[in-house]
């Protein structure tokens, strides 16, 4: 263990040694250093049989390039798919399906070890982490699991493993099977998979199922734990795939989907004949295995799209097949609008009827431009060839990009849940990864502006670094250059070549250096949609296209009364900015997929890909800061409540003569922070050492708000943590017993006084003595009567609430417990007059009687213990064990608890309002249970 420590604490900068950094300086001694890692690296190779042991990356030693590409190598030629990088996952794509690394066997595997980091490197450590983040609602409770890496290297599937994962672990509907709603809810969340990728994914050179949008779906958490609902939200879907497809690669799979599933009832009412060729349906011979129209139709109908909503979509993405194919020649006389070639009469017919529009209005508009002087006159315009093209492209555009917004919102109905009933929620970021290509523009811009972001909150969550890359705006290209000029010209990130014929600017961004055109960039920023098409779509009998552009304003192009406009970049920007703040107000977590070859071949690494990978994403220095680093951070107030049991630290205490030590008091909790890692690093340290700064520096650093911690640290104190609560859980232990011994002796002389009393037919006398058996009980259970009525009436907002309605006495048994919320617990679930949580910790076998709420209730709290307080595995809950009226729960490794569940009130008499108003009924209750 110590070695290893070492080993991690020293590895981060290779020249690093025992006792402090050598210091070295100048050419001769750069040169010497070199020779030496060059030395280290070598050593560090020979042995080529352990390279793919190394499950974290941080461990190897010296971090290089080549020593991380090596391991990875090895460790995929191993068929290991999954490594640390310190804060990172790096997920490398086998590019074939791996028998049962994701099988429901693993999942529950890694949900149940006592500690997943501890297990094999996986997709499902990352998701059981931010679980159990949640679960032990350490702030910040909300958490994100972004997803990377370039088109191709495993994002949407990594996702979709994340969500899988979740709905079997975080499954409501198996504890609630009756309620049919809650049942179907993971399904519903798993369905939306498919409807968004048969609509937003589409074949590409570099992916067969790329995405061609970026998604950011919440997990929505209610109070125990379970999953309830979940949203989504969409970013810069390339809309001008629909009309125009890069060579080689095809439109969104759903066209090719209608092409081979759809019956011949359907074709016929598509109007689409077997032999018709598409000219927007490039590649249409290609048959994928994503081209399952009946999987899409399945998906759809358990969302609750019903066939007659099926059928005005269908018609409608068919009317953009045929608008497609339509195609225009110059007119004779010039002044005369465009005409329209022969067969594209027909296809010009076709459209018109799927899209239930008047044939004439739709010629009309592609081809005539409506210039407006005035409220009332209008002048027409023909447009040139070149427009009517464009002006068709953008109708099948503005269309196909409305109706996937109606499906996201449509499917954010279906799935997300009321807001009273989530608390807590997971994200999962599936973004573009960067993108240079020959010919770059606005959409290369904003995808790698949206990395660069991304990368910047990595930085500056793991790595304390500054970067900014900033779009202005102008009218036109010219304009827009000399202000780019103008503005950025001390900019070191962006150059110009003045020489150049065709105006672009480079940015030198994190991955690497992109040019960008600056052509075109204005006109898709401002992505005009000419007011007579959206008038004619507002007339459109098919009621769904109807409804996609009834709110739109034509002139303007957001939704009527708010006449700004709205450009692409603005609105990029804003969901941007949004997501960002999303994103710094939860614990991230990041997973880095890495794509080992660029022709999709199943288990080949190719190095120069992978390495170019590698240094995009910054893997390596993320790996020597990790290494060397403090990659964890948590707060002062989190640290002292999970921590504080270690120096006997009591931070709630009730009473005036009792220093309380407040959160808000940074003196106070710095001392603590420091006291607690005084008591770890004086055990852990070999005796004879003297702390010295540099030995505690190398392990822990205290910053302003928080305490910044290297892994091995945190493994300290987590060692220390769980000693001192098996510790503590023994004393609880022993009290319970204690205070089962007083109150059985007090029931005994309370009988005893009774049936002396009842005996000597003395009535009078039996009755005061009844009264003072009564006061005799009523001392022993007041402590506890007082903790229950408290627990019941106060609303705990939080532990320090919960702490603060405590008597005094209970003060190191709540430690003993840690920071377990009771929080989520909105009336306590008494088991033999302890909450639930002291009495688990207290026995390891229970029987309880408890109400079908009181059950409810206690599996909640299990849920807390199981992730926080319990988290070494000393109990698990094993909530498929329920069945009618008699729940099971199995405590590992000591036992096992019953839980027998009838319509019993039994445990709540003790809360009983009524038994404490009357003695003489409360003491008859009591003496009738303890029976
Ligand atoms: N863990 C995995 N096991 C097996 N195959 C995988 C795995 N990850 C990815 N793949 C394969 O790689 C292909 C590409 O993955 P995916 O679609 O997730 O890439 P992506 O990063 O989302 O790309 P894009 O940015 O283009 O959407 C998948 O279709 C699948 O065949």
């Amino acid at each position: 263990m110590n070695s290893e420590r070492s080993q991690r604490i020293g590895n981060g900068h290779g020249e690093k040694v025992k006792g402090g950094v050598r210091k070295k300086s100048g050419l001769a001694h750069r040169k010497s250093l070199n020779d030496s890692l060059e030395g280290e690296v070598k050593a560090f190779l020979l042995d080529e049989g352990q390279l793919h042991t190394y499950d974290d990356l941080t461990k190897v030693n010296p971090v290089t390039p080549t020593t991380v590409l090596k391991c990875l190598q090895a460790r995929y030629r191993a068929k290991v798919f999954y490594t640390h990088a310190g804060c990172t996952l790096v997920a490398l794509n086998p590019f074939q399906p791996v028998p049962d690394l994701y099988s429901l066997d693993v999942m529950k595997e890694y949900h149940c070890a006592p500690q997943p980091q501890e297990s094999k490197p996986h997709i499902f450590i990352v998701a059981e982490e931010a679980y159990r983040n949640v679960q032990g609602q350490v702030e910040p409770v909300n958490q994100s699991l972004v997803v990377s890496g370039e088109s191709g290297a495993g994002k949407t599937w990594t996702s979709r493993c994340l969500m899988k994962y979740y709905a079997t672990v975080a499954a409501s509907s198996s504890l609630m099977k009756s309620q049919d709603t809650v049942e179907r809810i993971e399904k519903r969340v798993l369905d939306s998979n498919p409807i968004m990728e048969a609509f937003g994914n589409a074949c590409t050179l570099r992916n067969s199922n790329s995405s061609r949008f970026g998604k950011y779906i919440q997990l929505q958490l209610n109070r125990s734990q379970l999953l309830v609902g979940a949203s989504v939200q969409t970013y810069l879907l390339e809309k001008t795939r629909v009309a125009g497809q890069p060579v080689n690669e095809r439109n969104f799979h759903i066209f090719y989907q209608m092409m081979t599933g759809g019956s011949d009832e359907q074709r016929r009412e598509w109007k689409m004949s077997h032999d018709q060729h598409f000219a927007w349906l490039p590649n249409a011979e290609k048959t994928l295995e994503e081209d399952c129209f009946d999987e899409t139709v399945e998906a759809m109908v358990h969302l609750g799209i019903n066939a007659e909503k099926q059928g005005h979509i269908f018609r409608i993405l068919a009317g953009l097949l045929q608008l497609g194919n339509v195609i225009f020649c110059s007119a004779m006389d010039e002044s005369q609008p465009c005409d329209l070639e022969e067969k594209s009469k027909d296809f010009m017919h076709r459209c018109a009827s799927l899209l239930c529009v008047p044939v004439e209005e739709l010629q009309t508009c592609l081809r005539v431009r409506t210039l407006r002087a005035g409220k009332q006159s209008a002048l027409f315009k023909p447009c040139s060839l070149a427009d009517c093209s464009v002006r068709r492209d953008c109708l099948a555009k503005v269309i196909y990009a409305q109706l996937f917004e109606w499906l996201v919102t449509f499917i954010n109905d279906s799935i997300c849940a009321d807001n009273s009933t989530w608390c807590n929620f997971i994200g999962l970021l599936d973004v573009y990864g960067f993108e240079c290509f020959q010919f770059n523009n606005l959409e290369q811009l904003c995808i790698n502006y949206a990395n660069e972001k991304l990368q910047q909150h990595f930085v500056a969550h793991y790595l304390k670094a500054q970067q900014e890359c900033l779009l202005n705006r102008a009218s036109d290209a010219k304009q827009f250059r000399v202000r780019l000029e103008k503005e950025l010209s001390d900019n070191g990130s962006m150059s110009w070549d003045k020489f150049s014929k065709q105006p672009h600017f480079t940015v030198a961004h994190y991955a690497g250096k992109v040019s960008y055109q600056i052509e075109g960039m204005m006109e898709k920023n401002k992505d005009p949609v000419p007011p007579e098409l959206i008038h004619l779509l507002q007339k459109s009998e098919n009621p769904l296209l109807h409804q996609l552009f009834a709110d739109r304003d034509p002139v303007g192009q957001g939704t009527r009364g708010l006449r700004q406009v709205v450009t692409v970049v603005s609105k990029f920007k804003n969901s941007l900015e949004n997501l960002m703040k999303i994103l710094h107000s939860t614990t991230p977590h990041y997973t880095r997929c890495i794509k080992p070859n660029t022709d999709c071949r199943p288990l080949t690494f190719k190095k120069e890909e992978v390495i170019m990978q590698l240094e995009a994403c910054g893997i390596v220095e993320t790996i020597h800061i990790s290494a060397a680093g403090f990659p964890i951070r948590i707060p002062y107030t989190s640290f002292t409540q999970r921590y504080g049991l270690i120096s006997n630290l009591t931070l709630f205490r009730q009473g005036a003569g009792e220093q309380g030590l407040e959160a808000d008091n940074k003196e106070a909790l710095g001392s603590a922070v420091a006291d607690i890692l005084r008591v770890v690093l004086s055990h852990t340290l070999d005796a004879s050492r003297h702390i010295d700064n540099e030995a505690r520096s190398s392990l822990v650093h205290c910053g302003r708000t928080k305490v910044f911690l290297t892994n091995s640290m945190l493994e300290l104190l987590e060692e220390h943590r769980n000693r001192v609560c098996s510790q503590r859980a023994f004393s609880i232990q022993c009290c319970w017993h204690r205070h089962k011994q007083r109150r059985r002796h007090a029931m005994r002389r309370a009988c005893t006084l009774i049936q002396a009393a009842v005996r000597s037919w003395l009535v009078r006398r039996a009755v005061r003595r009844w009264h003072r058996a009564a006061i005799v009980l009523q001392r022993s259970w007041r402590k506890w009567r007082a903790l229950m009525d408290s627990l019941a009436e106060a609303e705990l907002d939080d532990a320090e609430d919960l702490q603060e309605a405590m008597p005094t006495e209970l003060d190191p048994i709540l430690r003993a417990r840690g920071s377990v919320q009771l929080s989520s617990i909105q009336e306590p679930v008494m088991v033999r007059g302890w909450p639930m949580g002291l009495a688990l910790a207290s026995a390891p076998t229970i029987t309880v009687s408890m109400t079908a709420t009181g059950f409810q209730k206690m599996m909640s709290v299990m849920a807390c213990l199981n992730g926080h307080c319990f988290r070494s595995g000393d109990y698990k809950v094993e909530t498929n064990q329920f069945k009618q009226g008699v729940a099971s729960i199995r405590a590992q490794p000591r036992g096992s608890i019953k839980l027998h569940y009838q319509r019993s009130p039994l445990l709540y008499a003790d809360l009983h309002p009524d038994h404490k108003r009357d003695g003489v009924t409360g003491l008859n209750q009591i003496l009738l249970e303890s029976t």
